[in-house]
């Protein structure tokens, strides 16, 4: 079976704990993972080339990986130069994931999408758009994400819902919809699946405890 077919209809689970935090420790993210596959997980999202290194030795589900940076002088984080991209295939990604945006940054989207399509793989491209997935499926991405919606200045909200719109504006488009991004429920999750997704990313509901820990002890505090 294709590396999208075997996602498709399912949930990858992203196991990306808090930056700095006691849970980010690759041996821990392989453990989460793991975990997630018991769980019924069809898919992994794994951040940084370490935690991809040990993962991959325990898993045999597709993963999708990237590698996140704070550049002092960019807002893009997700797979910005084409070295990480190659680097995420040696280290064993089946898929990788970078940004689709629009925003300038140091290496070209074009570039990083050759890299990752000549190492074998398959590009996901994180969008914040309907024209970011446009432009994304024309430079070679199989799989466009709604990762990036109300993460940019352009798309930025004030609420914490999940951007069903443009899953169903991903859905015209004849290409592999991933849903990512506050789906924090598996009721939203469900819905996204209504509303046209293949499958669905979530991470900091399953793997972020100290977020999910938050959600709880503030609903505590106010009642
Ligand atoms: C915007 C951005 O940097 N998103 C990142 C992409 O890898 C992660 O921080 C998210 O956890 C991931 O997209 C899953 O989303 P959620 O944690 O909402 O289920």
């Amino acid at each position: 079976m294709s590396v999208p077919d075997q996602l498709r209809g399912g949930l990858i689970a992203s196991c990306q704990p808090v930056d700095d935090g006691p849970m980010d420790r690759p041996e821990i993210v392989a453990a989460m993972a793991q975990a997630a596959v018991a769980g019924g997980a069809a898919g992994l999202r794994i951040e940084g080339l370490e935690n991809l290194r040990a993962t991959r030795a325990h898993v045999n589900v597709p993963i999708i990986g990237i590698v996140k940076r704070n550049l002092p002088d960019s807002p893009v984080r997700i797979t910005v130069t084409v070295r990480d991209a190659q680097e995420l295939l040696e280290a064993g990604a089946d898929i990788v994931a970078y940004d689709a945006t629009r925003r300038p940054r140091s290496d070209r989207r074009e570039d990083i999408v050759a890299a990752i399509l000549d190492g074998g793989a398959i590009a996901m491209a994180d969008c914040s758009t309907v024209e970011d997935a446009q432009t994304a499926m024309a430079e070679g991405a199989t799989i466009i994400g709604t990762t990036l919606s109300g993460y940019t200045d352009e798309t930025a909200g004030d609420d914490d819902a999940p951007d069903f719109g443009l899953i169903r504006e991903f859905r015209r488009l004849d290409s592999f919809v991933m849903a990512e991004g506050r789906f924090n429920s598996p009721d939203l999750a469900k819905k996204a699946i209504a509303a046209g997704a293949d499958a669905v990313t979530v991470g900091s509901a399953l793997t972020r405890l100290e977020v999910v820990t938050g959600w709880f002890a503030e609903a505590v505090r106010r009642s």
